[in-house]
C-alpha cells in the first residue's frame, strides 16, 4: 500500500512494498485496432493500494488502457507479457473480478427496472442488477447492502424504486453496489458525467473517503475537478500514449493542461481540489 504523503495522497509506493508484486503491472504494452495503434505503454506500475487518475481528452485511450488492466482488452502478444496482475501473466479473469469494482455512467444505462435501491445494492454479491431468483439471499446479504448504502449516506433511498431516483442518486446506489462486494479496486470510469453540482460533489466524495481508507481507486476523467486529494498520482494520456507519469502538483499545470487539451487553460488548486479554466482573448 502506498505510503500517504503530507497532503493526503497516495505517494507513488515502491515497486514491491513488503515483498508483494504490484497490483497491476505494463510493459511495452500496446493495443491496435483497425491497423493503428490505440494505446501503446511503455512501462506502468500500480501498487497495492495505491490510487491514480487517468487524464486527457476525448479519444486519448484512458478507457482502453483501463480496459488492458481489466484484461477486456489484449495487448500485441509479445515473449515477455505486457500485462501483469499481482505478479501473474495469466490471472484468472474471476480472480480479477473479485477484486475489482467498476463504476462508469454505461452501467447507468442498464438501470431500467423497477427494483428497490436495497436490491439493486445487494445484486453485486450475486453479480445481478437485482436479486438473483435461485440464490438464497440472507439477512447477511441484506445487511451488507444496507451498510453499503449507509456508507455512502444514502441509507434512506434503500426501499426507493431506483427508476424514480435522480441521476446522482442513481449513480451513488450504483457505487454502493461496487462496494458491497469489499473490493480492494474501485475503478470510476468517468463518474460524474451528467450529474449535477450536488450529484458531483456526492460521488467525489464517495470517492474521496473509499481512496483514504486505501483502497487502490483508479480514475478516468477529463476533469481535474474529479481527481480528489486522497489521489496524489496522475497520468496525462494523450494520442494514444502516456504522456506524462507524476505527482498531480507538479503535473495539473497550465501549460501542461494546455498541450494536453489544445486550448489555453489554467489550473487552479485550493485545499488539494483542482478546477480548470479556459483563458479567453
Ligand atoms: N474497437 C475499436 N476499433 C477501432 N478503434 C477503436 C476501437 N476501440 C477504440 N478505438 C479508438 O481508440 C481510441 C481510444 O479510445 P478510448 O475509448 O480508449 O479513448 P478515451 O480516452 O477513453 O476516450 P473518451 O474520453 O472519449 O471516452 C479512440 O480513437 C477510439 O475511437
Amino acid at each position: 500500500m502506498g505510503e500517504p504523503d503530507e497532503r493526503g495522497g497516495a505517494a507513488r509506493a515502491p515497486e514491491t512494498p513488503g515483498g508483494r508484486p504490484p497490483l497491476f503491472e505494463l510493459r511495452d504494452a500496446q493495443v491496435r485496432r483497425t491497423g493503428k495503434t490505440i494505446l501503446s505503454v511503455g512501462s506502468f506500475s500500480l501498487a497495492e493500494g495505491e490510487s491514480v487518475a487517468l487524464l486527457g481528452p476525448n479519444g486519448a485511450g484512458k478507457s482502453t488502457f483501463v480496459q488492458l488492466l481489466t484484461r477486456e482488452v489484449l495487448p500485441l502478444h509479445r515473449d515477455e507479457p505486457p500485462v501483469r496482475f499481482r505478479g501473474q501473466d495469466r490471472p484468472a479473469l474471476s480472480d480479477i473480478r473479485a477484486c475489482l469494482g467498476v463504476v462508469s455512467g454505461t452501467m447507468h444505462d442498464q438501470v431500467r427496472v423497477h427494483l428497490p435501491a436495497a436490491d439493486v445494492v445487494a445484486g453485486g454479491l450475486f453479480g445481478t442488477l437485482g436479486l438473483p431468483l435461485r440464490r438464497e439471499v440472507t439477512e447477511g446479504h441484506r445487511r451488507l447492502a444496507a451498510d453499503a448504502l449507509e456508507r455512502l449516506g444514502i441509507a434512506d433511498l434503500a426501499d426507493r424504486d431506483v427508476m424514480t431516483l435522480s441521476t446522482g442518486q442513481v449513480r451513488r446506489v450504483l457505487v454502493a453496489r461496487e462496494l458491497v462486494r469489499d473490493p480492494g479496486v474501485l475503478v470510476f470510469d468517468e463518474p460524474c458525467t451528467g450529474l449535477d453540482p450536488e450529484g458531483m460533489y456526492h460521488v467525489r466524495e464517495a470517492m474521496a473517503t473509499l481512496a483514504a481508507e486505501g483502497r487502490s481507486v483508479v480514475l478516468v476523467t477529463h476533469y481535474p475537478e474529479d481527481i480528489v486529494p486522497a489521489i496524489g498520482r496522475v497520468l496525462l494520456i494523450g494520442s494514444a500514449r502516456v504522456v506524462a507519469d507524476g505527482p498531480k502538483d507538479e503535473l495539473l499545470r497550465d501549460d501542461a493542461m494546455t498541450g494536453l487539451f489544445g486550448v489555453p487553460l489554467a489550473v487552479e488548486e485550493r485545499d488539494g481540489w483542482y478546477s480548470l479554466r479556459g483563458v479567453y482573448g
